[in-house]
Parts: structure tokens; sequence; C-alpha cells
């Protein structure tokens, strides 16, 4: 499907980096050198928007390298890119390790997979239908 993209970065459009790829990685687009300090937070400017169609969201998602080497992950994560937003894509970056971690512009730094989402109308009733699994959950199966 094709997406209009408007892309006031100097970095190259967000790309599938395989063939089956899920996620498009995202792109920093800063002026500096940015210091995220650790357990400090900050909205990353990507300098994209998007204009998704009717039906569609955006997820904004962690990329496992990042957690794992350096801690990097996303405070809101799956943060949702609604189809009628036309503002900048911004990533809520968190650091989660004990070191400090620059972020420097065109750096890799969380995913973005589109996917198609339902809107639901209400059916309010007095009763559910009733199941197995009733209102068990948090673990009721065992650990
Ligand atoms: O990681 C994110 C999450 C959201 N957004 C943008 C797109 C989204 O459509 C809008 C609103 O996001 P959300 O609904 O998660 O935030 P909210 O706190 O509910 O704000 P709003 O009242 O504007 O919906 O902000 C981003 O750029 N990055
Ligand atoms: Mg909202």
């Amino acid at each position: 499907m094709n997406i209009r993209i408007i892309n006031n970065s100097k970095n190259t459009l967000p790309a599938y980096e395989t063939a089956h790829a899920a996620g498009m990685d995202l792109r920093a687009d800063l002026e500096s050198a940015i210091m995220l300090q650790p357990m400090e937070r900050k909205l990353i400017p990507t300098g994209l928007h998007i204009e998704l169609p009717e039906g569609y969201e955006a997820q904004i998602r962690p990329r496992s390298g990042l957690a794992y080497k350096h801690g990097i992950s996303i405070v809101n994560s799956p943060g949702t890119i609604d189809a009628d937003y036309r503002g900048e894509i911004k990533v809520l970056l968190v650091n989660l390790s004990t070191e400090p971690f620059e972020i420097n512009t065109g750096d890799r730094i969380a995913q973005m997979v589109v996917a198609k989402h339902e809107q639901v109308k209400w059916t309010e009733v007095e009763v559910l239908t009733d199941t197995t699994r009733g209102h068990g959950g948090y673990g009721h199966t065992g650990v």
C-alpha cells in the first residue's frame, strides 16, 4: 500500500531493512547530539509526517538491539499514530541503563509497524456470555 509522507529531515525515508520485516526503522532528526542520562526520557523528533488511511494505525516500537545492548526503550510502547494525526512523528525514548546514551541525527531509534485496526460500536448489556475461563486471569492457570 502507498502512504503519503512529508520528510522534513535530511534522513532517508523509513525503510524495511529485510525482505519480510514488519517494522520500518525510524531515524532521529536532530540539530545536535542528545545525551540521555540513566532513567531520563526525551521526545525525539523524526521530521516525518504521514497520512495513514482510515482504519490503519502506526505503532512505534522499541528496537531490541538498543534495548538489549543499551537499555533504550520507549516509555509509551507501543506508541500509537492515529490515522487523523498530521503532526510530526516523535519517539519517547527512555534510558533504562546505568550509563548515559548518546543519540545522533540519523540514528535508528525505533521501528514503526503499520497495522489495520477496528473501530467498535458498543452493545451495552447486563450479562456477558459465560466461558470456561470466566474471571480467571493473572496467572490462574499456573506460572
Ligand atoms: O509515540 C508517539 C505517540 C503519539 N504520537 C502522536 C501521534 C498520535 O496520533 C498523537 C496522540 O497520541 P496519543 O493518543 O497516544 O496521546 P494522547 O496523550 O492521548 O494525546 P491526544 O489527546 O492528542 O490523543 O501523538 C507520536 O508522535 N508518537
Ligand atoms: Mg489520544
